[in-house]
């Protein structure tokens, strides 16, 4: 494998609530090399959303290491190692789209000038360029969506971190932002967690699909994919795609019969 970029090993975590304990996480061990695609997929509640949480230092797991670019969580989000795209697109509705991009910029203290120019890049990126001085409600929500990875992009972080960025979207769009986001990962060769319901989506983005099972969450199941890089959308129609598919779908099964 590449570079290790993501390391996590035995990771547990238990949040303590006024109804008592919830395990969210047991037992996590996964290693994300660099440039690769990783998916998550599991039930509702399975800790996937906590899991990408941990990696971005906004969880602490009560068991476990985890390393992120050779560091701690917390250590690597001060660092900045990673940009995050929510379900939400989450655009400020006062600022241009152009500000909103720019905004991690002008936190972080970029030049005006500086902040232009990456603005300019990473909306020309999302197929976005010219509609820089709008307003998020002049966009579509797919158009929103691709905002949110850009400002994500801004700071050119190595690692992008999604979770379930196309969850509210219809499926033409999300078909069409899927192809738009393989193609920028192919650019950029980030290094992409991506959090997801949709077993489609995760085999088509995919190099490795992680398969997680009911509360507490578990891998039940990492799926290497033999598709090739380059994937058209009609890729989905094809035996190796559907063959992957199947396994995952089966995964999602056995881990839901687990009852341990
Ligand atoms: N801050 C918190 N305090 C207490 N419990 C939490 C907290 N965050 C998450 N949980 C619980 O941990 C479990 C895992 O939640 P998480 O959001 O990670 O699941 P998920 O797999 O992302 O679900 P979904 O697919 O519905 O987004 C759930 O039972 C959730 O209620």
């Amino acid at each position: 494998m590449n570079e290790t970029i993501i390391d996590a090993q035995g990771l547990d975590l238990t949040f303590q609530t006024n109804d008592g304990p919830v395990h969210a996480l047991k037992d996590v061990s996964l290693t994300i090399g660099k440039g690769d695609f990783v998916s998550f997929i599991g039930p509702s509640g399975c800790g996937k959303t906590t899991f990408l949480r941990c990696i971005a230092g906004l969880e602490t797991p009560t068991g476990g290491s985890l390393s992120v670019n050779g560091m701690t969580p917390d250590e690597a989000r001060r660092k900045r190692a990673y940009g995050y795209v929510f379900q939400a697109a989450g655009l400020y509705p006062w600022r241009t789209i152009a500000k909103n991009v720019k905004l991690p910029l002008e936190i972080m203290g970029f030049s005006r000038e500086e902040q232009e120019r990456r603005a300019d890049r990473v909306l020309e990126l999302v197929d976005l360029k010219g509609f820089g001085a709008k307003y998020p409600w002049q966009l579509s929500g797919g158009m929103q969506q691709r905002a949110s990875i850009a400002r994500a992009l801004a700071f050119d972080a190595g690692i992008l971190l999604m979770d379930e960025p196309f969850g509210a979207l219809d499926e033409i769009v999300r078909d069409h932002l899927n192809e738009q986001l393989l193609a920028l990962w192919a650019r950029t060769e980030k290094t992409i967690g991506f959090v997801t319901h949709s077993i489609p989506e995760a085999v088509y983005l995919s190099t490795r699909i992680v398969v997680m099972s009911p509360r507490p969450g578990r891998i039940t199941d990492v799926i290497e994919s033999p598709l090739p890089k380059e994937r058209p959308l009609d890729i989905r129609d094809t035996p190796e795609f559907l063959d992957v598919a199947h396994r995952v779908r089966e995964g999602l099964r056995a881990g839901h019969a687990y009852d341990g």
